[in-house]
């Protein structure tokens, strides 16, 4: 099976062609897949399937001809991923599969159809507007710490650290507590500085991740999304743009109130060919 590997500021996937949806995806071959030792590696799998040919998508199949199948390193199924649809654009129009219209191309996820743009070598991706629900904790090692819990499509719970804890110093090798009665189908956590001002963007802010399906991971764009619709919520404000350093780069986010674009570098660094029944047997 062929396969192809790319990234979005770190946020790696391997990235399967299969147009027609004739491969039989599961979670076990997902993990095997994106085991760092023992398979390709990633922090999840992106499936290039038509809309049409995808049970989930195929309601889509009139405005979006390409679904983004997205799946966690554990072989779970996730709704959105910022990251992963801007690699998956970048995968479309390498390949010669899709030709924007007008500067945009709709990307179907299980979150609905999403809108991408390539300008000046970055390519964006407008996700929505994020939806603050409300307040929550999240617990790391002995600490309580107050977060928002805010819906990208996908659930995420915004922790802005207290001045008195550094970013660098938190150990995200075991996975934050939260409360299941809130995220029933658990939630990606970010811990993010408070806001700073910067050159050419209204906030600046660095943000570490724990994600729901994967660990920790060196980016995550529903994530910068989330973080920046506290940061502008913070500041008494629903517009604005953020940037959100992350340990691998920097993404920008812009909202409007309406539209919420993410905007980043996204890479394909290897092709090459998986021997399926060795690496699931
Ligand atoms: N890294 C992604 C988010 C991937 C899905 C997430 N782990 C979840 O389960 O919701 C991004 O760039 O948004």
């Amino acid at each position: 099976m062929r396969f192809t590997k790319g990234h979005g500021t770190g946020n790696d996937f391997v990235l399967l062609p299969d147009p027609d949806g004739q491969l039989d995806l599961t979670p076990s071959t997902v993990a095997a897949l994106c085991d760092r030792r023992r398979g390709i590696g990633a922090d999840g799998v992106l499936r290039v399937v038509r809309a049409a040919k995808h049970p989930d998508a195929v309601g889509y199949a009139g405005t979006a001809e390409w679904f983004m199948d997205y799946w966690n390193a554990d072989g779970s199924l996730a709704e959105m991923c910022g990251n992963g649809t801007r690699v998956f654009t970048h995968y479309l129009l390498v390949n010669g599969l899709a030709e924007p219209v007008d500067g945009g191309l709709p990307i179907a996820t299980r979150s609905g159809v999403v809108r991408a743009e390539v300008t000046a070598g970055e390519i964006s991706v407008d996700l929505g507007a994020p939806r603050i629900t409300g307040g929550a904790v999240a617990t790391l090692g002995g600490l309580t710490l107050a977060g928002t819990a805010v819906d990208c499509g996908n659930p995420h719970l915004v922790c802005v650290l207290p001045a008195s804890i550094e970013l660098a110093g938190l150990d995200l090798t075991r996975a934050p507590g939260f409360d299941p009665a809130a995220f029933p189908t658990g939630v990606n956590v970010e811990f993010v500085t408070s806001a700073e001002p910067v050159d050419g963007a209204d906030a600046h802010v660095r943000m570490r991740v724990y994600e729901r399906g994967s660990a920790e991971t060196l980016s995550c764009g529903s994530g910068a999304c989330a973080v920046a619709a506290v940061a502008l919520r913070d500041a008494g404000r629903t517009a604005g743009v953020v940037a959100v350093d992350v340990p691998g780069g920097r993404l920008t986010v812009t909202l409007d109130g309406e539209s919420c674009w993410l905007a980043g570098p996204a890479v394909l660094v290897a092709h090459g060919e998986i021997d399926l029944p060795v690496l699931t047997g």
